[in-house]
């Protein structure tokens, strides 16, 4: 707005400039028009007056007006009308013969004595002499002067009258020609533009139109960028999410696959029960946990009577089943209670957590008998098994424990097979 209102100030200024320039050439016109016509009046009063004075003076009539003929006996006349013109203030007198032509002026202010000498000549020669007089300069340029002022107070308030209408009308209507584009603009949806029409009364004018042309174009221009980057945008949002879905497909596949490598690591591929390595690190952790907290900690070693027997009578397939089954059989009887894992080959071991002897005793029966009665796909297939039964000593470590438990589990195969032995510490063993 500040900048519409500067604009205002140079089109007043440009307009009031031509404005003001015209007008001092008019007025410069008019003054020189009015200079000649103050001169003619001058001396046309001049005239008149010398005409007056000369009628009233002689009492008789005079015909002319701007010059009287005066004949050498007016010389008396002639004094009195220099005198009198004088007072009036007119400077310039002259009188003028046939063949001269002479200014009296500065002769009338002498002593009339000296003038009279000066105009004798003329009357000598017996010659009607012409007297001409024109008004001072001082005199006309006091009423030129006035005038000229005048005029410039005129041109003054026309000027003032001039700018303040411009002013209001030029800001009034840049104000009305951008209000139009102004409210048009507020409603503006860059989504769906409309094409600016801005104010019907200012569309004669081509800078309006310009203007709205060009905020047109940017209007247009800008929601078509808009579009394109909108288009983009959700081009890379379904690229972002093509993306992020094959990352999470990779992922979970990832964390598939890093189970089932967790489970080949862990599990035996066989019996799908702990394997040896994990047992033993599961074997260390709770040794360590029960000796810290002084819990019960029970181990069962298990080894399978004669199982080279089935190997070779049914073959290494029906083996592995029995070995299977068993396993399964361990698992459905333990449960919860205790760690089942494949200590090897045909052995298995038992690890029963905050169980005490007594209980690890029962379970490893209850697991004999349940193996003993177990059948198999062929109803020849017969299995037994020997069972080594210990508790962690206080103070004991895992390795003197497995060894107890090893021992217990050579005694009941040496023994008869089909039995647990209990190892109960380093001085009593028992057996069922
Ligand atoms: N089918 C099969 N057989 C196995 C596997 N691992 C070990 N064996 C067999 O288990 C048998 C173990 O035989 P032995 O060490 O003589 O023991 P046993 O025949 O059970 O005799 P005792 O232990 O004295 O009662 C061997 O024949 C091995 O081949 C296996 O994964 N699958």
């Amino acid at each position: 707005m500040t900048k519409c209102v500067r604009f205002t100030h140079f089109v007043a200024c440009n307009i009031l400039g031509c404005y003001v320039t015209i007008s001092v050439i008019v007025y410069g016109a008019l003054l020189f028009a009015y200079h000649a016509e103050v001169q003619e009046k001058q001396k046309r009063q001049i005239d008149n007056t010398i005409y007056l004075l000369i009628q009233q003076i002689k009492g008789s009539s005079v015909t002319s007006l701007g010059s009287t003929d005066l004949s050498l006996d007016d010389s008396g006349l002639f004094f009195e009308v220099c005198h009198q013109l004088d007072r009036e203030g007119v400077k310039g007198i002259f009188l003028q013969s046939a063949d001269h032509y002479t200014p009296i002026l500065d002769h009338i202010n002498k002593e009339t004595s000296a003038l009279e000498t000066w105009v004798y000549p003329f009357s000598a020669r017996n010659q009607s002499m012409r007297l001409s007089a024109y008004v001072s300069n001082d005199k006309v340029w006091r009423v030129f002067i006035h005038r000229l002022l005048w005029y410039m107070g005129l041109l003054f308030i026309q000027t003032a009258i001039i700018y303040l209408l411009l002013y209001y009308f030029v800001v009034r209507g840049l104000g009305m020609a951008v209000s139009g584009i102004q409210q048009e603009l507020s409603q503006m949806n860059l989504d769906d533009p409309k094409r600016l029409y801005g104010n019907a009364k200012f569309l004669r004018f081509l800078e309006y139109q310009w203007i709205l042309n060009g905020m047109n174009k940017i209007i247009h221009g800008l929601a078509a960028s808009r579009r394109e980057l909108s288009e983009l945008n959700s081009q890379l949002e379904e690229k972002v999410a093509q993306k992020t879905q094959s990352l999470e497909e990779k992922n979970m596949t990832l964390v598939q696959l890093n189970k089932k490598l967790y489970t080949l690591a862990n599990t035996d591929s066989l019996t799908q029960v702990y394997n040896r390595t994990r047992f033993d690190l599961l074997f260390r952790e709770h040794v360590a946990m029960a000796e810290h907290k002084e819990t019960y900690l029970s181990l069962l070693l298990i080894d399978l009577d004669n199982f080279k027997r089935v190997n070779d009578q049914f073959g290494h397939q029906v083996g592995d089943h029995v070995l299977y089954v068993t396993a399964k059989l361990l698992e459905s009887v333990v449960m919860n209670d205790g760690i089942v894992a494949r200590w090897g080959g045909e052995e298995f071991a038992v690890l029963l957590p905050h169980i005490a002897i007594d209980q690890a005793q029962h379970i490893a029966e209850t697991l004999r008998q349940h193996l003993e009665e177990a059948s198999f796909d062929d109803p020849a297939i017969h299995i037994t098994m020997s069972v080594g039964v210990s508790q962690l000593l206080l103070g004991e470590s895992g390795m003197s424990l497995l060894k107890r438990t090893d021992a217990a589990m050579y005694q009941a195969k040496n023994t008869g097979r089909n039995q647990v032995i209990v190892d109960t510490g380093p001085d009593e063993k028992g057996i069922s």
